[in-house]
């Protein structure tokens, strides 16, 4: 049994498009896998309810058939923070809540991926942070770094609050964002230099990111 939470140096820097390559890698290696949303912010109204982008594509790229609430058992329609939606509909973000969603997708998955919403410190009220319930669960880590200037900053400070929780940084996704630019080599370098985890793979700068590959990551990586 497998489990990781992908969290990503901001928000918008493509968790969910190398959750799905890192979904898809792990399907093309035999597992049994799902995606799991559990807070997601920035949904939108249909005929079957509020659905969020995130969770059905994680949905889309799970071998499993997973119903969407599973997948994703809280959506909140405003893409904003989730304490500040929660707090104002009065809809409270209980980790039991989201660890009962988890323990049923453990029991027919045999490697679960949990996307965070935004970075690391995202608060889900006004005491606890998304990394409080990442803790609870004892979930290892998955850094997806955002590959633009600040990114270094961004990636080594989500690494020291990963290690200062006690928490295994598995590995980090290089996920290029934006046409890769002059000192493409020089971030990368840095970043595997300095990074406490293997760099699992690079995803290219993609004309369109709906589709993952299933060959930029390296799985066996994570257990090194
Ligand atoms: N490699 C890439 N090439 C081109 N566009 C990308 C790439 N990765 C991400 N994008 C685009 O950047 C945007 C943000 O990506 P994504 O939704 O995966 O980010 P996220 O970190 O999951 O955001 P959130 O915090 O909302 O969950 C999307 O429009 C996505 O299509
Ligand atoms: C709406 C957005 N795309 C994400 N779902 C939530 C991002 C929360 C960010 C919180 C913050 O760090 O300011
Ligand atoms: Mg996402």
């Amino acid at each position: 049994m497998k489990r990781w939470f992908v969290t990503g140096t901001d928000t918008e820097v493509g968790k969910t498009v190398a959750s799905c390559a890192l979904l898809q890698a792990a399907a093309r290696a035999g597992w049994r896998t799902a995606g799991y949303k559990p807070v997601a912010s920035g949904s939108r109204m249909t005929s079957e309810g509020v659905r969020n982008g995130d969770a059905l594509a994680l949905q889309r790229h799970s071998t499993l058939t997973l119903d969407y609430a599973q997948v994703n058992p809280l959506a909140f329609l405003e893409p904003t923070s989730p304490h500040i939606v929660s707090s104002e509909e009065g809809r409270p973000i209980e980790f039991s809540q989201l660890s009962a969603g988890l323990r049923v997708l453990e029991q027919q998955a045999d490697w679960v991926l949990v996307e965070g919403a935004g970075g690391w410190f995202t608060p889900l009220s006004e005491r606890r942070y998304f990394s409080d319930w990442v803790v609870e669960e004892q979930l290892p880590v998955i850094l997806v770094v955002g590959i633009k200037l600040g990114c270094i900053n961004h990636a080594l400070l989500t690494a020291a609050a990963v290690q200062s929780a006690g928490l295994r940084l598995a590995g980090w996704v290089a996920n290029n964002v934006q046409q890769p630019g002059r000192r493409h080599a020089e971030y990368l370098a840095t970043l595997r230099e300095r990074l406490p985890a293997p760099m699992l793979g690079e995803i290219p700068w993609l004309t369109d990111p709906a589709v993952p590959g299933d060959r930029w990551l390296d799985l066996t990586l994570l257990d090194a």
